[in-house]
């Protein structure tokens, strides 16, 4: 196997898990980050303590503030920065970069700026366009403790993909491919939104049938709303679109989840995220969506609902009467034909 030189960029929690599995691997990895105790802590300590404080990492891994040599030093360059502060950090790289080196996008949220995914970003930011988005059911903390993780590598070039599979695969983490990047990127950064919701049912202990009904509704949302953008509907029945959706929307490691949590127990939305510590995307790709969605006049009475409450003051009831008294149709959208009938 041929060994590759990695950067990733961020020191947080899901870079640190990446860096750590491709170093395991065999791969020279250098992980960026601009907090110069961090860069101390984990080359002497082998410890990231503030985001990922039970992981031992590789000996091997080398932790970086000096984004220059990091970047010319390699050919695949993992993109683990929050989207506030994304794009800002990919025009530090921009003139780092050369057209043979690929950049791969872990992050799950929209440019506040403007309506745009991360990918687009790099798009816009970069003379390569050997680009690739890693999304899936991906909690940063079970994969440094080696629980058993898939993952999805999507990009239109294959040989972003191959790159990806190569460096990330391992005996308890699974990659698979999927050329429909748009859908991918699009489910991993929507789900947020849901399980801010999912988060804020489980705290007013709603039973299994609710639950199941807001996540599946969330999924019929995501898909209308990605659908509409270009996405392969098809592509929400997988890892990255259902598969993230049951892991962020049931699990207290997810911080959008935790947020939406809080929220249900009476804590106001500064409260929430204050007490989070890290990013919660799906508080900024809330507002873009429902703005989106207001453009487009598509239907995603969820997302409205939960905007309402956490931007405009709304009680809670609005929320669940948006999910209540909404338009009833389709179960499956995308199924609706007269051919799909079978009796
Ligand atoms: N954690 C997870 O389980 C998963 C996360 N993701 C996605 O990965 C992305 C990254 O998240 P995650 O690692 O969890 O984030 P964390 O909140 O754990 O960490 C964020 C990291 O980004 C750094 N950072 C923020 N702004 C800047 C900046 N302007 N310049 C340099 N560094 C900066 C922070 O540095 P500092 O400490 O100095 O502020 C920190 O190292 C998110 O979009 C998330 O959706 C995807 C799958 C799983
Ligand atoms: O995307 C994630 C897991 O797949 C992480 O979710 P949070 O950002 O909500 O922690």
């Amino acid at each position: 196997m041929m060994k590759h030189s990695v950067c990733v960029l961020g020191g947080g929690s899901f870079g640190t898990a990446l860096a750590n599995i491709m170093v395991k691997n065999g791969h020279q990895v250098s992980q960026w980050m601009r907090n110069e105790e961090q860069v101390e802590e984990i080359n002497l300590t082998g410890l990231n303590s503030r985001y990922l404080p039970d992981a031992p990492l590789h000996r091997e891994l080398l932790a970086t503030s000096n984004l220059e040599q990091a970047i010319r030093d390699s050919d695949t360059v993992f993109v683990s920065i929050p989207s506030k502060s994304f794009e800002q950090v990919v025009q530090r790289i921009e003139p780092l970069l050369t057209a043979d080196k690929i950049l791969i996008s872990t992050t799950k949220g929209f440019n506040p700026n403007r309506f745009e995914l991360m990918s687009d970003v790099l798009r816009r930011n970069s003379v390569t366009q050997k680009i690739g988005v890693l999304s899936g059911p991906n909690l940063a903390k079970e994969i440094a403790a080696g629980q058993m993780t898939g993952t999805v590598i999507a990009s239109a070039n294959d040989q972003v993909r191959q790159r990806a599979i190569e460096l990330l695969k391992s005996p308890s983490f699974r990659v698979y491919e999927n050329r429909d990047s748009t859908g991918v990127e699009l489910a991993g950064a929507l789900k947020n939104i849901y399980a801010i919701v999912c988060g804020l049912a489980k705290a007013l202990n709603v039973g299994e049938n609710t639950m199941s009904m807001i996540m599946t509704r969330s999924l019929a949302e995501m898909s209308r709303f990605a659908v509409h953008f270009g996405a392969n509907p098809m592509t929400f029945l997988g890892l990255a679109g259902m598969g993230d959706l049951i892991a962020t929307c049931t699990s207290p490691l997810s911080r959008n989840y935790r947020v939406g949590f809080a929220i249900g127990s009476g804590q106001n939305l500064d409260e929430a995220i204050g007490g989070i510590g890290e990013v919660a995307e799906g508080v900024n790709t809330l507002k873009m969506v429902v703005d989106e969605a207001k453009k487009h006049g598509l239907y995603m009475p969820l997302a409205e609902g939960l905007s309402k409450l956490l931007f405009e003051g709304a009680k809670l009831e609005s929320l669940i009467g948006s999910m209540m008294t909404g338009e009833q149709k389709w179960d499956v959208e995308f199924a609706t034909s007269e051919e799909n009938s079978n009796v």
